[in-house]
């Protein structure tokens, strides 16, 4: 079953015509990986589920039901958590102030989910680390922990994350690769947008590629990891 499907989605910014008709589906329970070259339009594709910009045709369905004109505090509601390539991250406040803001209804750190932070804290040991540190000193690494955590300080149906390995280092991606794989073994749907490869290959179930504001190809990660051709001529990656 798909969790979020599109369908023909059409975006335009302004004068510019980005996207030409988007067909994804995100398989509920599974990862989903986004590739494509630069300016293909990935994030377009993420800010147009979230209703940051909206579908002028084409339809965005979650759960069932349709999204496409809602707005994003609304798609939010439902259960869906989106970590943009910025990270969203407030610099001057600490780690803990940036958490408190995220959990919708906790007015201070005994309001969180006790339960919950733990299991932050085990997936992300550098949240923890930097409670009360300011969050503009932590690496960059640990900045997209901190997003990615901020994002499922309450329970999600679906995560949605814009470039999760954007320069970190091979050891943290490997960090990430085992709180990605935690995360979906606790149910949770995750949609990535990628340009690393190998991260891609290690992490995905499932893949679409996209090129010029299309969809050009979906299917298993398994398939597409073993096929360089494809590979070759989608992302232009050498032999
Ligand atoms: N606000 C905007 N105004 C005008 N054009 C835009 C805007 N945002 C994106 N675009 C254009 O839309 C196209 C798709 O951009 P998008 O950011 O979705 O691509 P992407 O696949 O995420 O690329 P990258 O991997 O480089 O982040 C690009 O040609 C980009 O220049």
């Amino acid at each position: 079953m798909n969790l979020l499907e599109l369908q023909g989605v059409q975006t335009h910014i302004g004068a510019y015509h980005i996207l030409h008709g988007v067909d994804l589906q995100v398989p509920k329970g599974e990862l989903t990986m986004l590739l494509g070259r630069n300016g293909a339009g990935k994030s377009t594709t993420l800010r147009t589920i979230m209703g940051l910009w909206h579908a002028s045709q084409g339809s965005v369905r979650f759960a069932g039901r349709d999204i496409t004109q809602l707005s994003t505090p609304q798609i939010a509601g439902l259960g869906i958590a989106y970590v943009p390539e910025t990270m969203g991250i407030f610099a001057d406040l600490t780690v803990k102030e940036n958490m408190l803001l995220a959990a919708r209804a906790a007015r201070n750190a005994q309001d969180m989910d006790d339960m919950r932070l733990k299991w932050i804290f085990r997936l992300f040991p550098a949240v923890e680390k930097f409670w009360n540190h300011p969050a503009g000193k932590l690496s960059g690494g640990q900045k997209q922990m901190l997003a990615v955590s901020r994002a499922i300080v309450e329970p999600r149906e679906l995560l949605i994350i814009d470039e999760p390995s954007k320069g970190l280092a091979p050891a943290i991606i490997n960090n990430m690769i085992d709180a990605f794989g935690e995360l979906k073994a606790a149910g949770v749907t995750i949609l990535l947008v990628e340009q690393n490869i190998h991260f891609a290959q290690r992490l995905g179930d499932t893949v679409a590629v996209m090129d010029n504001g299309r969809v050009m190809h979906a299917g298993s990660m398994a398939e597409f990891s073993a096929d360089t051709q494809l590979q070759q001529r989608l992302l232009g990656l050498a032999l």
